[in-house]
Formats: structure tokens, sequence, C-alpha cells
């Protein structure tokens, strides 16, 4: 397996914000992740990628307590995931996660799916969490939708909705489960823009699953490559894609670059 760390400057000297160690997990008899060591710095963009049911999508939700596991360690930003409700919770105002489907509130406006949070977890005051709330719909450039409610706004900016929502609880970490793969092609772009300003101004560690290969060679400082729930090979974008070492990984990219 290659092992080779970023060398992005903008990693020179960052420190690590989530480490995990031999992490298995089981569904039942199911081992769906195996001996998971994977430390992250500050500020990384990670891209993880693999074939269906690898189980990205259940390691990314074991990093926010979504999913439990049963062997091994999690650390993010120096709390040790343990069974403790405290720190769960803790965890999970740290890690902010995007779906594939949103996750909105249909009954509630975009502003009060944008301070629900904020209000009843932070404990913030109203008028502070929707000045807050504009400032991030600003930033995802629909200002104009807060007093719409989300069946009235397209899959591209329901998702960007998405994402204020969670800058909204300032995370020190977000998780992207294919934030875009349940979007038309046009809408594609907008949401992986919003994305890739967020990594590049912002410096917001990111980890991201997702089959958008030019988004993981613009803005990812590393690629994992997942199958059977292992991690097979992992590298900078340059080298993971002009260059990958394992079969399995070389044979994962003929056909995803094929469509
Ligand atoms: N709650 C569950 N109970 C039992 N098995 C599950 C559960 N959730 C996921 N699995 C299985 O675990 C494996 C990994 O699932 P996971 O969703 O993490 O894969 P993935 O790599 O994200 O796949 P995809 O790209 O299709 O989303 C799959 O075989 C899946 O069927």
């Amino acid at each position: 397996m290659s092992n080779e760390q970023a060398k992005n400057p903008h990693l020179d000297g960052a420190e690590d914000i989530i480490i995990i160690d031999q992490l298995n997990k089981w569904y039942g008899d199911f081992h769906v992740l195996k001996n998971i060591d994977l430390t992250v710095k500050k500020s990384e963009r990670i891209v993880i990628c693999g074939p269906s049911g690898s189980g990205k999508s259940t390691l990314i939700r074991c990093i926010n307590r979504l999913e439990e596991f049963q062997r091994g360690s999690l650390i993010v930003d120096g709390v040790e995931m343990i069974d403790d409700i405290k720190n769960i919770e803790a965890i999970r105002r740290e890690v902010g996660m995007v779906f594939q489907h949103f996750n909105l509130f249909p009954h509630l406006t975009i502003l009060e799916n944008l301070t629900l949070g904020p209000i009843w977890v932070q404990k913030k005051p109203k008028a502070e969490a929707e000045a807050t709330a504009m400032k991030y719909l600003e930033r995802v450039k629909i200002p104009e939708q807060a007093l719409k409610f989300p069946g009235q706004l397209s899959g591209g900016q329901q998702q960007r909705v998405a994402i204020a929502r969670s800058l909204c609880m300032s995370p020190k970490v977000m998780l992207f489960d294919e934030p875009t793969s349940a979007l038309d092609p046009e809408m594609i772009k907008e949401v992986l823009d919003v994305m890739v300003e967020l990594a590049e101004e912002e410096g917001m560690t990111m980890l991201c699953v997702t089959h958008e290969m030019g988004f993981a060679k613009k803005v990812a400082d590393r690629v994992i490559f997942m199958d059977a729930g292992e991690i097979v090979e992992q590298n900078t974008p340059h080298e993971f894609f002009d260059n990958p070492q394992v079969d399995r990984t070389q044979k994962f990219l003929e056909q995803i670059l094929d469509h």
C-alpha cells in the first residue's frame, strides 16, 4: 500500500485533527471495515473513492458517530470516541455532515432549517443565528431563498442549503457523503464550486466520498481508494491517477474513467 502523505505547503506543520487507529466494524457477521488506519491533518482535503459496498459511507459515518464500531480507536480534535454520550455530542458539534439526499426538514423554511441547530443545540440567540444563517446563504449564493421551503428549491440549491446548514454549526471538519450523486448533471458543478471555495478560501478540513474525479484532481490533497472494507491505496491525486500502484485501483480507475 502506498502511504505517501500529502505534501502540499498548506499542510506544513498542520496538526492532526483525526486519528483513526485499527478501526474495525462488523454488521452482524459481515466485516465491513477492516483495520482502518487514517490520520487527517487540519485543513487537509481527502477524497475517498472505491466500488459500491466497499465501506466508504460507513467509514465517514463512524467519524461523526452515526455508526458505532467494535474495535480500534478514533480521535477527533483530541476527543476520543468511546461510548459516552458527552463525547458523541462533542464530536457532532465539531464534525458536520452533508448527505446525498440533503436531509432538510421539508416543513421548515430554509432559514429555519439553518437556525434550528444553532438555536436549540448551541443555544444561540435567534437574531445571531439568523445573521449567521444569512451569511452562509450568501456564501452559497442563494440568500434570496431564505424564506422558501426546501421543496421549492432545485436539488443543487437544496444541497447548497445543506452545506450552509452544516457551516452554521461552525464545524472543524466537514464530511461529504456523495453530495452530488443525487443531482442532475447541470447542478453538480454549482455544488462542487461551493465545496472548492470552502476548501480553498476557508481551509476547511474535508473528507469527501465522491466519484467526481475532476473535483479530486482539483482540490484533494490525498485520494484514498477503498475496496472490501480496506484502504487499499492512498496517494496525492497526481500519483493516484497517473501511477496507481495496486491492481484493484487500476481496474477501478479504468472502469470509472471509461464513463
Ligand atoms: N445497516 C447495515 N446493516 C447491514 N449491512 C450494511 C448496513 N449498512 C451498510 N451495509 C453493508 O455494508 C457494506 C458497505 O456499505 P457502505 O454504504 O459503507 O458502502 P459504500 O462504499 O459507501 O457504497 P456505495 O458507494 O454504494 O454507497 C455494503 O455491503 C452494505 O450492504
